[in-house]
Order: structure tokens, then C-alpha cells, then sequence
């Protein structure tokens, strides 16, 4: 009977990381000699929005580009301890980086579309990855990403218009489809609507709503507001610690930690 708690605890933990889209232990990310991510761990569940939050230079962007391996391109970073995906461990040397961003798909504070048609930034993912046998599958793949993010009514007469001329808040959806066009399993978001105005905000918050459905999201955000309104989760990073992850409901009302009590309530950062 004294094992029971025990017992309990561990099957209720082990439950827990069963259902874990990614999990991190011991995460720790040096720029040369600087630590700017200290002994991270968290578990991401699917189909869910996660949000991180913190204070400017916490390591926010740092942790979120660990989950798809974009810091092994930048020279001076140097990774450290486990980050698996369905239980597979992402920095296994076996493991191709560029398939794991198609798995891992990213979209950036500023919308950044090549300087092609609309259709041509689509199809460009499905294309190297050998996801369309002839032009109709790939006018399906295209048409279909156009129509997940939210922007095939507004652009389905002019595909062959160029990506780069259509409105910021478009151009962010058109980022958003090109992401989901190599059929991703997370999208990783950071700051996407900063570079927005209002109402584009608000259509991207409520395509992350729609896209919670399908794909696990991990969106890093200054607003506190919207880390509320499209989140399940939040992570609060302070000095390249995770301070406190906890359902948002809570991470807002009565947060567990003192420092995230003090960063919603504007007292630092
Ligand atoms: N390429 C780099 N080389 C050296 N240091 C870096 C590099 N990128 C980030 N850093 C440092 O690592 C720390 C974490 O930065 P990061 O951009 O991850 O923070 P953040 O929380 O996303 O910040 P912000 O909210 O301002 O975007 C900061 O001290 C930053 O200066």
C-alpha cells in the first residue's frame, strides 16, 4: 500500500509523456561561450497551441528553433541535451534536417515569401520533396494549403500573381500555406503577427485556432493578450530558464511562479 502513490504518480507521469508531441530534457544552447538556454525541459502535447512568453533576449526564439534544428545553421550555437519528436530524437545523426522542417514547418515575425507567384511559393516545398507526380496533384496540394490558410478565396483568380505583392497579412497566410503545404505535423510560429495590424491579426489568430485541429503549434509571442487568446499552454522563459509551464487559464490568474506573476503583470520586461 506504501508503493501506491508511487505507483500512481509514475503511471500518471508516464501517460502523460505517452501523449507528449515533443519532449525536452536537459536542453541547454551556448552562442560560444554565452548560455543562453539553462537545463530546459518541457513536454509539448498535439494538436494543441503552445505559447512561449518572457521577457526580450529570455531565449524564447533560441528554445523554439532548437525544435527543428534551425540554430545548426547558425555557426557560433552549440546545442546540448535530448529534444524527441514522437518519441524519435530530432538530433540523431541520422535524422536529415531538411526533412525534419518539412515535419517542422516554420513560419517568421516578418513575412517572408520568395520572390514568385503565389502558386510558385506553394509548390515550392511539395516540389523538393517530391510530393506531386504531375501538375494537377500539385494544383491540389496547392489549392488545398491555400484554402487550410485561410486565403484561397482572396488569391484563387491570381496564383500567378506575385507573393510578394499581395498585403502583409496575406503575405503571412501565404507563409502559413507554405508551411502547411509539405503536410507538417508542428508549425513552429514565432512573433508572426508583429509585423501585423490589426484585423491581419486577428485573421492569423483565428487560422491558429482553425490549424489547432491538425497540427501541434508552438507560437512564440510579446503579447500576453494573445498568448491568452490562442494558447492551451504557455511556457514563461526568464534569463534562458523555463520558470513555469502550466495550462494558460492558470499561467494567467494564478500563476505558480513568482517572476511570471511579476512579467503579466507588467512589473518587468
Ligand atoms: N546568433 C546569436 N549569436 C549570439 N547570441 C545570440 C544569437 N541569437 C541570440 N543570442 C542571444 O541569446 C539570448 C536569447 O536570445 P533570443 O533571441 O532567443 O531571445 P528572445 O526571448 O527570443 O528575445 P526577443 O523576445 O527579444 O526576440 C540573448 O541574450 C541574445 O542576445
Amino acid at each position: 500500500m506504501s508503493n501506491m502513490p508511487t505507483t500512481m504518480t509514475t503511471t500518471t507521469k508516464a501517460a502523460t509523456m505517452n501523449e507528449s508531441k515533443i519532449s525536452a530534457r536537459k536542453v541547454q544552447v551556448f552562442y560560444g561561450d554565452k548560455h543562453a538556454i539553462k537545463d530546459v525541459e518541457i513536454e509539448i502535447p498535439p494538436r494543441s497551441v503552445t505559447a512561449f512568453i518572457g521577457p526580450s533576449g529570455c531565449g524564447k526564439s533560441t528554445f523554439l528553433r532548437c525544435l527543428n534544428r534551425m540554430n545548426d545553421t547558425i555557426a557560433n550555437c552549440r546545442v546540448e541535451g535530448h529534444i524527441s519528436i514522437d518519441g524519435e530524437n530530432i538530433y540523431d545523426p541520422k535524422v536529415d534536417p531538411v526533412q525534419l522542417r518539412a515535419k517542422v514547418g516554420m513560419v517568421f515575425q516578418k513575412p517572408n515569401p520568395f520572390p514568385k507567384s503565389i502558386y510558385e511559393n506553394v509548390a515550392y516545398g511539395p516540389r523538393i520533396h517530391g510530393l506531386a507526380r504531375k501538375k494537377s496533384d500539385m494544383d491540389d496540394i496547392v489549392a488545398s494549403a491555400l484554402q487550410k490558410a485561410g486565403l484561397w478565396n482572396e488569391v484563387k483568380d491570381r496564383l500567378d500573381a506575385p507573393g510578394t505583392g499581395l498585403s502583409g497579412g496575406q503575405q503571412q497566410r501565404l507563409c502559413i500555406a507554405r508551411a502547411v503545404a509539405v503536410s507538417p505535423e508542428v508549425i513552429l510560429m514565432d512573433e508572426p503577427c508583429s509585423a501585423l495590424d490589426p484585423i491581419a491579426t486577428a485573421k492569423v489568430e483565428e487560422l491558429i485556432h482553425e490549424l489547432r485541429a491538425n497540427y501541434t503549434i508552438v507560437i512564440v509571442t510579446h503579447s500576453m493578450q494573445q498568448a491568452a487568446r490562442v494558447s492551451q499552454r504557455t511556457a514563461m522563459f526568464h534569463l534562458g530558464e523555463l520558470v513555469e509551464e502550466n495550462d494558460t487559464d492558470k499561467m494567467f490568474t494564478n500563476p505558480d511562479d513568482q517572476r511570471t506573476q511579476d512579467y503579466i503583470m507588467g512589473r518587468f520586461g
